[in-house]
């Protein structure tokens, strides 16, 4: 190909293969608070969903917020504090987490893909009970410690979610779980969430938006990234991470051991990177696979584009 369009040519022709593999397809995407940086990030993300949408995917949005949170309890003057990467959530903090996660982050992001078309409609877990939860205590050097209204999902019901699929919208979920067998709102890890819902849609894929360009082999002491890793080498990492590259990580092995075929971890400060995650014959950050993916997988495999 020659000539000053054929860069773009080159970039439609390349997706094609993708544009037919996942079709109908659903991709769960966990948006990280950490990666909502800015406006224009925010914005590029928006746009990005929309794309998937339009291109014949199913995109689900799980978001998360935790930095947002933050913010309000220390404006509140309410206590910050995490134990195992989870968020220490006493009754005040959790009306907090609530209000930022469903009452402000949420409306932003369906604000902004809205832009672009009646896509997205916003739902916490709580809604049809499509999450439900246990309390779940952290893991402090091999103790059990009580961290408050923090839920474990022991249920997905994807029922409505999978309902606005099929109606065309783009379904934007707060980490918000009702109890199983009690009457309380309890908080969840966005990272686990996204896993459970990946799970529960069989998904295609389920892919996490965070702030690092990937899972570091020696964190934090150089930035080399895992570019690719399978269940089974994931498992025998876990231990030895730690922030929160524990759930997120903990999420991705859920979702392959589960059905999903792969889980990607991407840097969301990269304007793009979703479309470029699931459109291009380039990967960026750190995918997670199955021990034993289908046979076609191995088509996709980093040099991409089911041509080789
Ligand atoms: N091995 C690792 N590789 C990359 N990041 C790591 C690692 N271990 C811990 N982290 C931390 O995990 C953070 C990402 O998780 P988190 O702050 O929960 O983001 P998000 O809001 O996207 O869920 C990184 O910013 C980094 O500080
Ligand atoms: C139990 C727990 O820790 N819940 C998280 C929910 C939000 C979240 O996970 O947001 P990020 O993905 O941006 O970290 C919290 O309260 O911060």
């Amino acid at each position: 190909m020659s000539g000053p369009a054929a860069p773009r040519a080159r970039t439609l022709i390349e997706a094609l293969p993708w544009l037919e593999r996942f079709q109908g397809r659903t991709v769960v995407v966990k948006f990280g608070g950490n990666a909502m940086v800015n406006e224009e990030l925010k914005a590029a993300f928006a746009q990005d969903v929309v794309s998937l949408r339009y291109a014949g995917l199913r995109p689900v949005v799980v978001h998360g917020g935790g930095p947002q949170i933050s913010a309000m309890l220390e404006q509140l003057a309410l206590e910050v504090r995490f134990a195992a990467g989870l968020r220490v959530t006493t009754p005040a903090v959790m009306d907090v987490v609530r209000m930022v996660l469903a009452g402000q982050v949420q409306r932003d992001i369906v604000g902004l893909i809205n832009r672009h078309g009646a896509f997205a409609v916003g739902m916490t877990g709580e809604d049809a009970r499509t999450l439900s939860a246990v309390r779940r205590p952290a893991l402090v050097d091999g103790a059990e410690v009580d961290i408050g209204l923090v839920g474990e999902i022991v249920h997905v019901d994807p029922d409505t979610v999978r309902g606005l699929l099929e109606r065309g919208r783009i379904p934007v979920i707060s980490p918000i779980a009702r109890g199983a067998d009690d009457d309380n709102v309890y908080n969840i890890n966005a990272d686990l969430a996204a896993a459970a819902l990946a799970e529960a849609l069989d998904a295609e894929k389920l892919v996490m938006l965070t702030d690092v360009a990937g899972l570091y082999a020696d964190w934090p002491h150089s930035t080399e990234i895992i570019d690719r890793l399978t269940a089974g080498e994931l498992a025998e990492l876990l231990p030895s991470m730690a922030g929160g590259m524990v759930p997120k990580m903990e999420g991705c092995l859920r979702a392959v051991r589960s059905g999903v075929r792969m889980a990607h971890v991407l840097d969301g400060r990269v304007p793009h990177a979703l479309v470029l995650e699931v459109f291009a014959d380039e990967h960026t950050g750190t995918t997670v696979v199955p021990d034993d993916p289908p046979a076609e997988e191995h088509l996709f495999h980093r040099t991409g584009g089911g041509s080789t």
